[in-house]
């Protein structure tokens, strides 16, 4: 069983390759759902587990027919009944320059000694962190329990937040573990719940209700536990009913704000790419493989 808020029948394993992931996609609802599997350490990361991940994340990124995607946390644990989205990277694997592979990491146990040493230390969660902020369509974080250390800054990063009433608790550890994600974690969070609410965050390392994180802006909506799952996915089947370019517009025009200038590299090359598609653009191509002047004098300087 994946989980007790699972529905079963509204999904269907995508691959069953995973060892610390879950990935499933929507049978009527063309989402994906995607879930930490390691419920008995709060869904910890280890590096095996970012790399799963991110290939679930990227082959969801690339599926023309998905346009959403649910992140969550499988529960509860077997040892003690408790729920978790994320309780970070997995302190236990935790060498002296990032967290390592480890023998029982199955994938990095068939790899040779030169590709294990360059892959120590990793803090790939950051990758998957830009994943999601640049993929190009929504990324729900679900929670249905804890969401702390990087397992925050990836609730930070989705696109929305819906969150377990009774079971999510937010909390930020990482300066307790003398680790701290200056990225989207913190400074984006600012941007989300205000500078005194997330130095607080950091700085205090209060733990946080579903009702409070909402309240505070970090969590779009709070409904009760077992109605969780169902939710996300009335959510999903709400938005892959929009415009997929506009979706997609969007999330980057909302990024573009914060993200420099790659945030306006990302909706440029989506608004060039719109461009390509127009007769004007084809008639610029066709000059060039014609070997004559382009004819632009016949499209409209649009206003
Ligand atoms: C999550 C807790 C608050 C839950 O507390 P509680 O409900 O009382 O349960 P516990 O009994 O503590 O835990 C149950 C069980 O799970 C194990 N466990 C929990 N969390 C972890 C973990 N992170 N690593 C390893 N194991 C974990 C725990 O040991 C118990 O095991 P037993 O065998 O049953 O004893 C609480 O558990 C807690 O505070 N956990 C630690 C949270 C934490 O500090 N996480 C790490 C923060 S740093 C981080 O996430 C990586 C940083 C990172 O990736 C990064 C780096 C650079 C830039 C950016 C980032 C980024 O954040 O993305």
């Amino acid at each position: 069983m994946v989980s007790p808020i699972f529905d079963p029948d509204a999904w269907e394993p995508v691959t069953d390759e995973f060892e610390d992931i879950t990935y499933h996609r929507g049978v009527d609802v063309p989402a994906v759902r995607i879930a930490f599997d390691r419920p008995a350490v709060r869904n910890a990361f280890r590096p095996g587990t970012v790399d799963e991940l991110y290939a679930a994340l990227d082959h969801a990124r690339k599926q023309a027919d998905v346009g959403c995607v649910l992140l969550t946390g499988n529960g509860p644990s077997p040892k003690d009944g408790g729920w978790a989205f994320c309780a970070g990277g997995d302190q236990s694997v935790r060498g002296g320059s990032g967290y390592e592979y480890r023998d029982d990491d199955e994938a990095a146990a068939e790899e040779d000694e030169l590709v294990r040493e360059a892959k120590a230390g990793r803090l790939h969660i950051l990758e998957v962190q830009r994943l999601i902020r640049f993929m190009p369509k929504p990324v729900v974080a679900v929670v249905p329990g804890w969401a702390v250390g990087g397992g925050h800054s990836l609730h930070v990063v989705c696109d929305l937040t819906l969150a377990s009433e009774a079971e999510a608790k937010f909390l930020q550890t990482d300066p307790d573990v003398a680790s701290f994600d200056g990225g989207f974690g913190s400074a984006y969070l600012a941007k989300q719940i205000g500078q005194k609410k997330a130095r607080e965050v950091f700085f205090r390392g209060k733990t946080y209700s579903a009702d409070e994180a909402e309240e505070m802006g970090m969590v779009n909506e709070v409904v009760p536990h077992e109605d969780l799952e169902t939710v996300a996915l009335e959510w999903a089947d709400e938005m892959t009913r929009k415009s997929p370019t506009a979706m997609r517009m969007l999330k980057y025009a909302f990024n573009m704000a914060d993200d420099g200038l790659v945030g306006q590299q990302v909706f440029a090359g989506e608004a060039t790419r719109l461009a390509y598609m127009t007769a004007e653009a084809q008639e610029g191509r066709d000059a060039f493989l014609e070997g004559r002047e382009p004819e632009f004098r016949e499209y409209p300087w649009h206003y």
